[in-house]
Order: structure tokens, then sequence, then C-alpha cells
């Protein structure tokens, strides 16, 4: 080789360049067998009977494929861009596995095809009453509504009224929540009850009797064994939304103390993972 093929980028890349070619070529290679491997590993249960009469969707397991990948990840690439690759990769194996489909409240569609993929069928509907009875009518899998938000109108408080446990919070969107953000964006609601992971938020909602303030509802239920990470309540006050750890059952002993304020758990969502900044960059 020429003494200048090592000093002049221009002869030395196109060597280098097919060099990382071949091997980009190879990497990809591998990720596709591991792909197809996957996908016959999912498919396989659902052949096995393992997935039937709506086991499919297991939102904790989910959640925690992510924790782990995001934990153990490095190098370059964003973790959203991982999260929102193994989003695909888990929503096609769960379509796989059983018919899946999303109802969804207007505004919400990018979150729902960000979780659940972007071929998921989805149908979106005006209003929340609209997207649950979607859900109760057995027309989708699994309903897509914005998070509580304090103060709202009763006709947008679908937390409310959510016929628990028939209905319940069994996610929430996005599970990699963006710099700066606190709260999810939106809740995942379904017909069953999401699996335990090691962190979760457990909503209880309460009926508040008209004088009781927020500070009482926070003391009452700080007392009872279940400090709220957030007490929201409606636009008439009447009904509150406390967010505790961990999931609560409908028969959890701490709910007796509280019997005033006539607890109903209305399910919960595996915690959200935080998108930091990279530890290292070497
Ligand atoms: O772990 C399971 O139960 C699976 O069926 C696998 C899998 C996945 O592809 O990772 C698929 C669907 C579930 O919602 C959770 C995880």
């Amino acid at each position: 080789m020429p003494d200048s093929a090592l000093t002049d980028p221009a002869a030395v890349q196109p060597e280098a360049l097919a060099a990382a070619r071949a091997e980009f070529d190879a990497i990809d290679d591998q990720l596709h067998d591991l792909l197809m491997r996957r996908a016959g590993l999912s498919a396989g249960l659902a052949a096995q009977g393992m997935k039937a009469s709506g086991a499919s969707f297991r939102p904790g397991r989910e959640a925690m494929i992510l924790r782990r990948l995001l934990g153990r990840h490095r190098g370059p690439m964003p973790r959203a861009a991982i999260a929102r690759l193994w989003r695909e990769v888990i929503a096609t194996s769960l379509r796989q596995q059983s018919a899946f489909s999303v109802a969804a409240l207007g505004g919400t569609e990018h979150l729902a095809l960000g979780h659940f993929g972007l071929d998921t069928p989805m149908r979106t509907h005006a209003t929340p009453s609209r997207v649950l009875a979607a859900l109760s009518a057995g027309e989708a899998t699994v309903a897509i509504l914005p998070s509580p938000a304090d103060g709202e109108p009763l006709a947008d408080a679908w937390w409310a009224s959510v016929e628990a446990p028939r209905l319940q919070v069994v996610a929430a969107l996005p599970f990699l929540l963006r710099a700066g953000q606190t709260l999810p964006s939106a809740l995942v609601v379904a017909g069953f009850a999401a699996d335990a992971t090691p962190k979760d938020r457990g909503l209880i909602r309460l009926e508040r009797a008209p004088n009781t303030s927020r500070g009482a509802l926070v003391s009452a239920l700080a007392a009872a064994g279940l400090p709220p990470l957030r007490v929201i309540l409606s636009a008439d006050g009447m009904r509150g939304l406390a967010e505790v750890e961990g999931l609560i059952q409908p028969g959890d002993p701490r709910l007796a103390s509280l019997s005033a304020l006539r607890p109903h758990p209305i399910g919960g969502f595996a915690e959200p993972s935080l998108d930091e900044p990279p530890l290292e960059t070497l």
C-alpha cells in the first residue's frame, strides 16, 4: 500500500467502508436470526395453549423486560431508541399470540402506536365514555385514556366512574418518560388485572365528604399505611384518586380504616422508567 493511502482519508475510505458494511451485514443477519427465533418462541407459547383466554398481554412482564434492557444499556444509541425498538418487538410478539386491538381517545393515538406498535389495529373515539364502551363491548382488548388530572371536568374524569375490578388500569404510557416528564401521559385500561412487578403504582378512588380537605385525604391515607405519592380531585371535589406505592387488591386490609372514604382500587401500573442521560460515554 502506498504511504499516501495511510494519510489520505479518501484513499483508505473505500476499503474501510467495505469492511464496515460487511460487519453491518453480519450484525444484521445475527439480529434477524435472533428476531426470528424470538418470534418463534412467542408463537410456540400460543400454539401450546399457554396464552389462551386473554392471558397474552402481560404488562408487568413487558415492563420488566424494558427495565432490564435499559439497565444494561451502554454506548451511543439513545435509550429512547432502545425502548421504541423493543416496544415494536414485544407488541408484534403479542399480536402473534392472540388478536389484540386498541380503543383510544382522540389525541392519544401516538402514545398508543408507540407502545402497542405501528401495525396494531386501533380505533379512536371522541369521549372517554365511548372508549370505555368500546372496551366493554369487546371491540378492543385495551383502552387508552389520558392520565387523570386535578380538577378536570367530570366528562373527562373517566377514572371517577370506571367499573373496577371489571375494568381496571394495567399500564401507563409511555414506559420511558422523556427528560423532564414526571408523570405518564396516558393509562391503559383492560378487563383483567396487572401482574405485579418490584416497582408498581396502585390507584385508589375515594369518595370525599363535602368538607374533607385534600390534606385530610392525604393524612387519612398515610395513617392507613398508604402514604399517597399524589392525590387528585375531580372538578366537583367529590371524587379523589390516590396514587400509592404497589398494586392494591380490593381486600387489602389497609383499606379497612378508610371505609368512610369508600376506597375502591381501580388497578395500577408498573412504574415507568426515566430517560436519564447515560452514566458513561466511553
Ligand atoms: O413473557 C411472556 O409471557 C410472553 O408471552 C412474551 C412477551 C414478549 O414477547 O416479550 C409477549 C407478550 C407479553 O405481553 C409479554 C411478553
